[in-house]
C-alpha cells in the first residue's frame, strides 16, 4: 500500500492555514533549488479559501508558474473554468498563470493542444495538488471512455481530453486533465479533502489499491512518493 499521511483539522480555515503554509514552503524550496517553481492547482470549491491565504503570502511569485490540474471545456471567463479562480487569486501576486485550454470544443483535440502547450514548461511539477470529487474522480480523471488513456498514457504525455461518463452534476462538461504519469512525476503530491463521506471514499480507494474502481484509487495506487492528505469536516 502507498504511504499516505492524514492531517486533520477542526475546520476549513485551519486547513487553509496549514496547506497554504505547506505550499508556500514547496514554492520557496523549489525557487531556492532551481530558481523557479512549477505547480498544478485543483479546481472545485474546496481550494478557494486556501488560494486566498496562499496568494497573500510573501513568496517569490514572479518565479512561479501555475497550471490547473484539469480544465473544463468552457470559455476561460466562464465561472466554471478552473483557470478563472487561479487567475483571480494569483495574477495580482505576480505569478505566471498558464491556461491549458483555448476555445477548442472537441475534447480529444483540446487534450492534444493542452499536451503541446505544456511541452513549453519544465516538468516535473514541483507540486501536484489534487482534489477529490464525491464520485471518486481526481483532477478530471473520471470514469468513462477516456479513463484508460488518462491513467495509462505513455510517460511524457502530460495531458489528455476526457468526456466523463456519467457527467458530474456540478459541471457537466468535457474536460482536459493532467495524466496520471504527469501527476505522479511531481516532486510533491498533496490532496485536500473535505467531509466525512469523501474521507471514507479516499480511505477505501487507498486500501483497494490497483483494484480500486475509483479514479483516485487508481491514481494513488502507483504513487512512489509519500502523499499528504489534508482533511477537514
Ligand atoms: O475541475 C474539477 O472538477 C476539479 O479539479 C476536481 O477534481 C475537484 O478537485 C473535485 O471535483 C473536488 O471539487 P470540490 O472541491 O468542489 O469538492
Amino acid at each position: 500500500m502507498i504511504e499516505a499521511e492524514w492531517w486533520e483539522y477542526d475546520d476549513i480555515d485551519e486547513l487553509a492555514d496549514a496547506v497554504a503554509g505547506d505550499v508556500g514552503f514547496i514554492i520557496e524550496s523549489a525557487v531556492d533549488a532551481r530558481g523557479e517553481a512549477l505547480i498544478a492547482l485543483p479546481g472545485g470549491t474546496t481550494p478557494l479559501p486556501i488560494f486566498r491565504k496562499l496568494a497573500s503570502a510573501k513568496l517569490p511569485w514572479k518565479r512561479v508558474t501555475i497550471i490547473p490540474t484539469d480544465e473544463r471545456l468552457v470559455p476561460l471567463t466562464d465561472e466554471r473554468a478552473n483557470i478563472r479562480a487561479i487567475a483571480q487569486n494569483f495574477l495580482p501576486s505576480g505569478a505566471r498563470v498558464f491556461p491549458i485550454t483555448s476555445d477548442i470544443a472537441d475534447h480529444k483535440l483540446a487534450g492534444n493542444s493542452a499536451n503541446a502547450k505544456l511541452a513549453e514548461l519544465k516538468f516535473p511539477l514541483d507540486l501536484a495538488w489534487l482534489g477529490v470529487g464525491s464520485d471518486g474522480h481526481t483532477a478530471s480523471i473520471f470514469a468513462g471512455p477516456d479513463l484508460d488513456e488518462a491513467l495509462n498514457a505513455p510517460k511524457g504525455r502530460h495531458a489528455v481530453g476526457v468526456m466523463p461518463d456519467p457527467m458530474p452534476q456540478d459541471a457537466p462538461v468535457a474536460r482536459v486533465t493532467l495524466t496520471r504519469s504527469a501527476i505522479l512525476s511531481a516532486r510533491t503530491v498533496l490532496l485536500t479533502v473535505t467531509g466525512a463521506e469523501t474521507r471514507e471514499l479516499v480511505e477505501g480507494a487507498i486500501a483497494d489499491g490497483q483494484s480500486s474502481k475509483l479514479p483516485i484509487g487508481r491514481v494513488l495506487a502507483e504513487a512512489e512518493q509519500p502523499i499528504d492528505i489534508h482533511w477537514a469536516p
